[in-house]
């Protein structure tokens, strides 16, 4: 190779991730949104987009409404104003299940999982939402429901491989260290074959190599499973190197808006934000 070749190379390798790569277009799309608790006002007027394929991040200080802002896209809280579109879809005054229907699953910062179960079956109520036949069929596995298990059963084998946990597949979940617990949790997201993917704070309580391993998953399973990715987290670091484009929330109001380089330019969120201790 020459060096001008190498060169090349070399500067490709280092090129931002948001330059690197293509986005299609926007999936999921998020307007005016204010959300209020009594007199609280959790979100004011929140707008922004996440285009396919993207690793979006929203931060914010401690009680900026990053969590508020994942409860309304995915069902759990109803704004009193706004909109949120999945591909030009507007969806209102719909139920978690039926959000998650439409493709968009979600991890959960206080694991959702079932501790007595194993990491297999944990993944498999995944796949409950994908279910077709009936109960009846299902508990007598014949006919069109056999297959339709195997077909489950690959799948959840498949993200078993991918996130490692092959070792571990029978192990009840509640025995498994923390960090592994996570990993679990997120293969319970990607049963659904989300189209978007919500993470509460995947590295939350994790050591330094544990959150290494998730950022290596989280980037593997944009990548790989072409999932769209919006995550809040608290560790910068963290967010800085895997984003490519971050909102900053401050009170419930966004303050900033743009790649990792922009946001950390911004005085606004360094005054609210980077530049304290959080
Ligand atoms: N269910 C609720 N009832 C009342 N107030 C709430 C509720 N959920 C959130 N809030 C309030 O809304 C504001 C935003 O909270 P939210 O949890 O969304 O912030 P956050 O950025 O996720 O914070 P943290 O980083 O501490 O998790 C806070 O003032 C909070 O007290």
């Amino acid at each position: 190779m020459t060096d001008a070749a190498l060169l090349e190379q070399q500067e490709q390798a280092a090129a931002p991730r948001a330059t690197a790569r293509r986005f299609g277009d926007v999936i999921l799309d998020v307007k005016n949104i204010s959300l209020s608790f009594g007199g609280v006002k959790a979100l004011t007027d929140i707008s922004f987009d996440v285009r396919e394929h993207e690793i979006r991040a929203i931060i914010g200080p401690n009680g900026a409404g990053k969590s508020s802002m994942l409860n309304c896209i995915n069902g759990v809280y109803q704004p009193q104003q706004g909109s949120i579109a999945l591909r030009g879809k507007t969806f209102r005054h719909m139920k978690s299940r039926q959000v998650a229907e439409m493709g968009i699953a979600r991890t959960f910062q206080n694991l959702a999982l079932f501790k007595g179960m194993s990491v297999l079956d944990n993944i498999m109520t995944g796949r409950n939402l994908r279910i077709k036949s009936n109960l009846l069929l299902q508990a007598l596995r014949i006919g069109p429901a056999e297959k339709e298990e195997i077909r489950h059963r690959e799948y959840v084998e498949r993200i078993i491989d991918f996130l490692e946990i092959q070792p571990f597949r029978k192990t009840p979940v509640g025995q498994l260290p923390y960090g592994l617990q996570k990993r679990v949790d997120l293969g319970r997201a990607l049963a659904m074959e989300p189209q978007v993917l919500l993470l509460d704070e995947p590295m939350a309580g994790m050591n330094v190599e544990e959150k290494q391993d998730m950022c290596r998953f989280i980037l593997d399973v944009n990548d790989e499973f072409g999932t769209t990715v919006v995550l809040i987290e608290h560790d910068m670091g963290v967010v800085m190197d895997i984003s490519d484009r971050v909102v900053v929330l401050d009170y419930g109001r966004k303050i900033g808006d743009g790649t990792p380089d922009e946001v950390r330019g911004n005085p606004e969120v360094i005054k609210a934000y980077l530049g304290t201790a959080h």
